[in-house]
C-alpha cells in the first residue's frame, strides 16, 4: 500500500492562523529557539509573544521583534493569550510547578527538560491528556535527532526490547577530545561548556545523570517500561584516563559513555557508564557532540539514529518541530497503554576491562588471579605498556564474560590488597 505524504502549507493570510508561543528561559536553547523563529519568520505559523527569564533586562537582544514582551514574572505568561509555553529553564524546581500550572491554565507545553520528564512525566502526561493538551518533549533526548518521534511513531509497529546509545554530547565531546588530541579532562569540559553543550551543572553530564534521564524516557517511550531514574546505575566518565585509550586501541576498541536498557522477562537491565566499544561498531564512530541510538526490535531488527545531540541550534530544531507538531495536529494520546512497572538490574553479563595501577613487586598478577578464580571469573588477557615507572605501574586485564555483580564483589576484595596506587578501574566491553 502506498503511503501518503501530507504537505502542509500556510495560507496566504497566515497571521490569522498563527500559534502564540511564550519562551521560559533565554539561555543556550531558549535564545536559539528565538533565533530560529526570527530567521524563519513568515515561514512558520508562530508568533513569539513573551520571553521569561530571571533578571530579564540583561537578556534583551535587538533581533527579537519589538512586539515581544520580556518579563521576569512567570504569572504574566499564565495570564497571557500564549497557547504554548516552551520550558527551557531546566531542572526540577521551579520548572515542575511552572509546567503544571501552565497545563492547569490550559496551555500546551514544549520542553527540552529531560529531568522533568524522567521524574514527573507520568503525572504531567496524565494532566495533559486529561485537558486535551499537547506536551511535546522531543528535545529531551538526543538534541536534534528525532528519536522520540521515531520510537513513538516510526517504530511503533515493532516490539522493541533493547536501546543502546551515546546520549550525552558533553561526555562524548570530552572523550573524543582526550582520545584524538590528548586534551586534559578539565580543558575538554571547559570547551564543551563554551560550546553550550553542558548542563548548567555539568556534574549531571559527567556523572551520567543527564544520560540516565534520557534513558528512562527512552525506556518508557520505546520499551514501554516504567522505571525510576534512581534505579538505574550511573558511573562517571571522570575515571577514564589517556592510558585507557591506549589500551582500548590495542584491543581494537575505543571508549564512550554508553547508555543501555534491555528487557529480559519482567526485568529491565539498564546502566549508564563508560565502556569499551569495538571500532567496528557504529557507536565507536560517534565524535564530538554527536549522539547515536541503536534500537532493536523483534521484527525490524536494529535501527540506527544519529546526529547532533546537544547545542543550541540542533536542540532548537527539535523544539520547533514539536511546535509544528502542535500546530498541525490535534492532541493525541501519548501512550497507547500505560507503561508497565519493571524491576531494574545493572547486572549485565559482558566481558570486562580492568585497569590496575600498582607499586610493582612479584606475585601481583597471581594474587589478583586468585581472587578472580575464587569468584569464577576467567582472565582473557593481560596488557602492560613497556617503559612505565615500577612505582606507579598501570596494567590491564581483560576478563571473559561474567556478571557485573560478581566482578564488583571480586574487585572489592582485590582493592584491599596492599600494592594499589589507584583504585582498580573497570569498564564493560560491549559485544
Ligand atoms: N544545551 C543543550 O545542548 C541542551 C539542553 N537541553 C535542555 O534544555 C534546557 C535548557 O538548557 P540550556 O539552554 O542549555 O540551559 P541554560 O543554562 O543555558 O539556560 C537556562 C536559562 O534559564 C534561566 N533560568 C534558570 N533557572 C531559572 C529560574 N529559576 N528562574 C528564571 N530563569 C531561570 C537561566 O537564567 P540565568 O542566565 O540567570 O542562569 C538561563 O537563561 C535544560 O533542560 C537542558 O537540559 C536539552 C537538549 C540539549
Ligand atoms: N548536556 C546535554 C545537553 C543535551 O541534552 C548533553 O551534553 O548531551
Amino acid at each position: 500500500m502506498a503511503s501518503t505524504l501530507k504537505v502542509t502549507r500556510l495560507p496566504e493570510n497566515a497571521s490569522a492562523k498563527v500559534c502564540k508561543v511564550a519562551l521560559v528561559g533565554f539561555g543556550t536553547v531558549g535564545s536559539s529557539v528565538a533565533r530560529l523563529l526570527a530567521s524563519r519568520n513568515g515561514e512558520l505559523p508562530f508568533q513569539l509573544t513573551h520571553v521569561y527569564n530571571r533578571d530579564v533586562a540583561r537578556k534583551k537582544v535587538d533581533w527579537v521583534s519589538s512586539d515581544v514582551q520580556w518579563t521576569d514574572t512567570f504569572d504574566d505568561l499564565i495570564k497571557s493569550d500564549a497557547e504554548v509555553i516552551v520550558e527551557l529553564v531546566g531542572g526540577l524546581d521551579p520548572a515542575y510547578q511552572w509546567v503544571k500550572s501552565a497545563l492547569l491554565a490550559g496551555k500546551a507545553i514544549v520542553t527540552a527538560n529531560k529531568q522533568l520528564i524522567a521524574h514527573h512525566g507520568s503525572e504531567l502526561f496524565a494532566l495533559a491528556r486529561e485537558r486535551d493538551l499537547h506536551l511535546g518533549f522531543g528535545a529531551c533526548v538526543a538534541g536534534g535527532v528525532p528519536v522520540i518521534a521515531a520510537l513513538q511513531d516510526g517504530l511503533a509497529g515493532d516490539r522493541l526490547h533493547k536501546v543502546r546509545g551515546i546520549l550525552n554530547g558533553t561526555c562524548n565531546y570530552i572523550l573524543t577530545r582526550i582520545e584524538q588530541s590528548g586534551a586534559s579532562f578539565a580543558d575538554a569540559l571547559v570547551e564543551a561548556q563554551k560550546a553550550g553543550l553542558a548542563e548548567a551543572d555539568p556534574t549531571d553530564d559527567i556523572e551520567g545523570y543527564d544520560a540516565r534521564a534520557k534513558l528512562v524516557i527512552l525506556s518508557r517511550v520505546g520499551l514501554n517500561a516504567d522505571v525510576r531514574a534512581d534505579e538505574v546505575q550511573c558511573r562517571a566518565i571522570s575515571g577514564v584516563q589517556q592510558i585507557d585509550f591506549d589500551y582500548a586501541h590495542q584491543l581494537g576498541c575505543t571508549i564512550r559513555q554508553i547508555s543501555r536498557a534491555e528487557k529480559h522477562g519482567n526485568k529491565l537491565y539498564a546502566s549508564v557508564e563508560p565502556a569499551l566499544v569495538p571500532q567496528t561498531e557504529p557507536l565507536a564512530r560517534v565524535a564530538g557532540s554527536q549522539n547515536l541510538l541503536v534500537s532493536t526490535g523483534e521484527f525490524g531488527g536494529e535501527t540506527v539514529f544519529a546526529g547532533f545531540g546537544a547545542g543550541g541550534n540542533p536542540t532548537a530544531v527539535a523544539v520547533v518541530s514539536d511546535l509544528l507538531h502542535i500546530a498541525r495536529h490535534k492532541p493525541r494520546e501519548y501512550d497507547a497503554a500505560d507503561p508497565a512497572r519493571f524491576a531494574v538490574s545493572n547486572d549485565f553479563e559482558t566481558p570486562h576491562y580492568v585497569r590496575f595501577v600498582i607499586q610493582d613487586k612479584p606475585g601481583i598478577i597471581a594474587a589478583i588471579a586468585n581472587v578472580l578464580s575464587k569468584n569464577g571469573i576467567n582472565i582473557d588477557s593481560v596488557l602492560q605498556k613497556p617503559g612505565c615507572p615500577k612505582t606507579e605501574l598501570p596494567f590491564v586485564m581483560t576478563l571473559e564474560t561474567c556478571s557485573a555483580a560478581k566482578l564488583d564483589n571480586a574487585l572489592a576484595e582485590i582493592a584491599k590488597l596492599d600494592f594499589h596506587k589507584q583504585a582498580p578501574f573497570c569498564m564493560p566491553i560491549l559485544k
